[in-house]
């Protein structure tokens, strides 16, 4: 089911949570809700499964609008399934019978019930655990069973609220996968709520990148990382420096930035004149150019190193990265190659 907000605003006291959200989310379609820790990101889901109501705007659920002026669809009548990071499963109860209740409950006869679970057991590939408790379960198998209660309760949304926060990296890549193999075999669309940029950029078709109540911009991933909207979005998203620059256009846009002039990309109807650049690694060459600069620090990363370049003349310390060791306190001769200028 398609979900639509519009102009959603949701105040605590004289906080504003969320302020002022629009979202078009089509059919079938994986949105990534990413930002810092308070930006409002679980008031946004709540809204839209009905848990909390909306001061202002406006949010329809396929043809339906759920939740508007003088109107609020309770939860149960929604279509909307939740998966939260404690995954809230009966723990009296078997694999199997937690994903039968939400059918029992619409009225399923018990057998029926328990034949549905097992379909959809199988769905999230935990068949061969279905008489066990949730505490003989994994952090990732209860995450599995929480998502086959979801289709049970005929979820036709999916909202996930940081659902792999709880597991161990390892897990959660696997986990990631695994939910990118649920979205592909239901169709459901679903919002994932999370502060993780890493996990935001594996699982989104679109990822929406909030800070204090408001989306600063909605994109597909690659377009979020190498052409980000703002200088906010710009940092927010892997290492990045963001440089006041001279833009000009002569044969492509340059930019001046004191020490040399760097060719980079620029939105529609840049203007040009004074404004900002966002440099990352992948724009810089290390132990070759003409510029020279000192690592300020520097972390291996498996395969490489990372590290931070201050440059004279340059504000901001650059993002580099090497195959080759790097030592904080070190002089590197670098060039620029590329940049994105803001809009
Ligand atoms: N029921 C409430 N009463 C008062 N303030 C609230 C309530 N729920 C949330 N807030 C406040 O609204 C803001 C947004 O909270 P929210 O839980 O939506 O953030 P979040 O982005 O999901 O954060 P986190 O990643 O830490 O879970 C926070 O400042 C929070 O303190």
């Amino acid at each position: 089911m398609s979900v639509r907000i519009s102009g959603a605003c949701k105040t605590f006291g004289d906080h504003p949570a969320v302020d002022g959200v629009d979202l078009d989310a089509t059919q079938g379609e994986f949105v990534v809700v990413l930002g810092p820790s308070g930006c409002g990101k679980s008031t946004l889901l709540r809204l839209i499964a009905g848990l909390e109501t909306l001061d202002s705007g406006e949010i329809a659920l396929g043809a339906d609008t759920v939740s508007g002026p003088g109107r609020h669809v309770p939860p149960e009548d929604r279509s909307v399934g939740v998966v939260f990071q404690s995954y809230a499963l009966w723990p009296h109860m078997s694999v199997r019978d937690n994903v039968a209740f939400p059918l029992e409950s619409a009225g399923q006869r018990r057998g029926a019930a328990r034949e549905g679970a097992t379909a959809h057991l199988e769905t999230v590939d935990l068949s061969a655990l279905a008489e066990r408790k949730p505490s003989e379960l994994s952090g990732g198998q209860r995450q599995r069973v929480a998502l086959a209660r979801c289709l049970a309760g005929g979820a036709r949304t999916v909202l996930m609220d940081e659902p792999l926060a709880n597991l161990d990296p390892h897990l959660r890549g696997r986990m990631e996968a695994e939910i990118a193999e649920f979205h592909r075999k239901t169709g459901v669309t679903s919002i994932y709520i999370t502060h993780d940029q890493r996990e935001a950029m594996a699982l989104a078709d679109r990822i929406a990148v909030m800070s204090e109540g408001r989306f600063l911009q909605v994109a597909p991933p690659q377009e979020i990382h190498d052409r980000p909207a703002t200088a906010e979005v710009a940092r927010f998203i892997g290492q990045a420096a963001v440089v006041p620059a001279t833009l000009r256009h002569e044969a492509g846009w340059h930019a001046d930035l004191g020490p040399l002039r760097v060719p980079v990309t620029a939105p529609e109807g840049l203007n040009g004149g004074a404004g900002q650049i966002v440099l990352r690694a992948t724009d810089l060459t290390l132990g070759t150019g003409p510029l020279s600069g000192r690592i300020d620090a520097a972390f291996y990363r498996g395969g490489g190193w990372e590290g931070r370049v201050s440059v004279d003349g340059i504000a901001d310390p650059l993002p580099v990265a090497s195959r080759r060791r790097m030592t904080a306190g070190e002089q590197v001769a670098l060039s620029l190659h590329g940049g994105w200028a803001l809009p």
